[in-house]
This record gives structure tokens, sequence and C-alpha cells, in this order.
């Protein structure tokens, strides 16, 4: 059976309750246009003018108008929601965890993923450490969702392959992110389509993509990609929506006619 996911894109500012407003507008319109799934992108609740912003709005697990606001439109709505990542409380004062929780169409917790490679990029005037106020998740994230297992990323994950393979066989990898506008103009498709073709599976990124209040400039091109490589639906700059279906006979037809997953030898 096909099932309609879609991927949010925002250009997130440092003000939570606006960030809150896009993101219920866009979800709904998402929803309205039959998604079943529905993918927000990474720092969606919380784009602050520093880096440490996000630390004064870290949620406990568990508690927080970012998480009611989650639970409560996932049930309202009758979708599984993926929160693209909110920051949540860690051991040490000064950091978050950059965390991907996703909840049920009952608004139930069904899933946590807190990413693991934490970005780093010094080129010209752009400067990015992301160490320097996150703590790295540990964990691979693996949902069962009503069309298959669904791997979870977030964003720099997606230059590492072996996160991907480590998750075994999954019908749908998603990968909330916020790409620089300059290396994602270099590789963001690529390693996108390169994910999808080497796992034989459907790949749905939403992204950050816009110029936001801190000067940042975000690629965008939110996308939906099919277990063949090929990007169903893209968007390329500014708020909103990209939906799609994700076809569990088609991504068979790919696995069976190029049988490379079960050609692995390592
Ligand atoms: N922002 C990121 O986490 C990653 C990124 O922009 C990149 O890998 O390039």
């Amino acid at each position: 059976m096909r099932h309609t996911v879609a991927a949010i894109q925002m250009i997130s500012s440092p003000s939570v309750p606006d960030n809150i407003a896009t993101a219920d507008r866009l979800v709904r319109h998402a929803a309205a246009a039959g998604a079943l799934l529905v993918l927000l992108p990474e720092y969606w609740a919380i784009m602050g003018i520093n880096d440490a912003d996000k630390v004064a709005v870290a949620e406990p697990l568990g508690q927080g108008p970012i998480q009611d606001f989650m639970a409560g439109l996932a049930k309202e709505l009758g979708i599984w929601l993926i929160g693209g990542t909110l920051p949540l409380a860690s051991s040490d004062p000064l950091k978050v965890v950059n965390t991907t929780l996703v909840y049920s169409p009952q608004g139930e917790s069904a899933g946590r993923y807190d990413k693991i490679h934490l970005f780093g990029f010094s080129q010209g005037n752009e400067s990015y450490n992301e160490s320097k106020t996150i703590v790295p998740g540990k964990n691979l994230g693996v949902l069962d969702a009503p069309f298959g297992k669904v791997g979870m990323s977030v964003c720099y994950d997606l230059r590492f392959p072996e996160l991907f393979r480590a998750m075994g066989p999954v019908s749908l990898i998603v990968l909330p992110a916020a790409f620089t506008y300059t290396t994602g103009q270099a590789h963001w498709e690529i390693l996108l389509r390169a994910r999808a073709i080497e796992n034989q599976c459907y790949v749905l990124a939403a992204a950050q993509g816009g110029m936001h209040p801190n000067g940042r400039r975000t690629w965008g091109h939110s996308m939906l990609i099919d277990p063949w490589g090929t990007v169903k639906s893209v968007l390329a700059e500014g708020e909103g929506v990209v939906t799609g279906e994700i076809d569990p006979a088609f991504m068979e037809g790919v696995r069976q006619s190029l049988p490379a997953l079960k050609h692995r030898t390592m």
C-alpha cells in the first residue's frame, strides 16, 4: 500500500513561539494533503542568534512547550510527526542534546534519535563547531512505521554512510537538516541520492532553506528520493511543504532487479 509523506522546510528564527506557529501551519497543510508521516527540519524549534541560545530553551525529556505542541498536533491530525530536532537538556548545563522525537498518531512518544555526528566547518567567514554546545548521541534510531522500518539521522550524519548500513534494511531514511548554503550547494543532493541508491530505500530530507536572523544562510532543497535515486519532489528555497508517496512495491522491484543489498560481503 502506498503512503504519502511530507517534509517541512522552514527558515527558523530565535523565537520558539514563532517557530511553533510556522510549524503548526505547515504541518496542517501537509496533513491536509494526505501525509501520514510528516518530518520537521533540524533546529526547527530554534535557530538562535548565538549557538548557545538553544541551551536556554532546552526541555527535559517529556516536558515543555515544544514537546507538548508536537504530541498534541500528532494526535489531533492523526499523523506520525517526526520532530526534526529540538534541544533537550543534557547533563552538561552548557550543552544540549540535538534530538529527533517521534510521535505516533495517538500523540504518544514513539521514538528518539540524538544526532551522533557533530558538524564542524571553517572556510572564509563561515565557521561552525556544534561540539561547543551539543552533546553527541550514541545510539541508532530505527522506528517501525506502517510502511516498514524508518531509519533516523540528522544533517551532518549524511556524510557517514556506515551509520545507515548499521541500521539494517529500512524502507525510509529520514534526515532533518540545516545544511549550509555553501556545503549544500556542493554536496547535498549527491549525498542524499547516494544514500537512497546504496540502501535501496526512500530518503525524506527536511531542510532549513533561506536567510536566518542570525545571518546564517541555509541551502533548503527539502526532497523525497526513491530507491532508484530519482528525486520525486523538491522545494529549493523558502518555507513550504514537499510531499510524495512511499511505494513498497516499487522498492521491492528495485531490490529484486538489482539485488545489491544481498550481494554485500561485509
Ligand atoms: N549543518 C550540518 O550539520 C551539516 C552540514 O551543513 C554539512 O554537512 O555540510
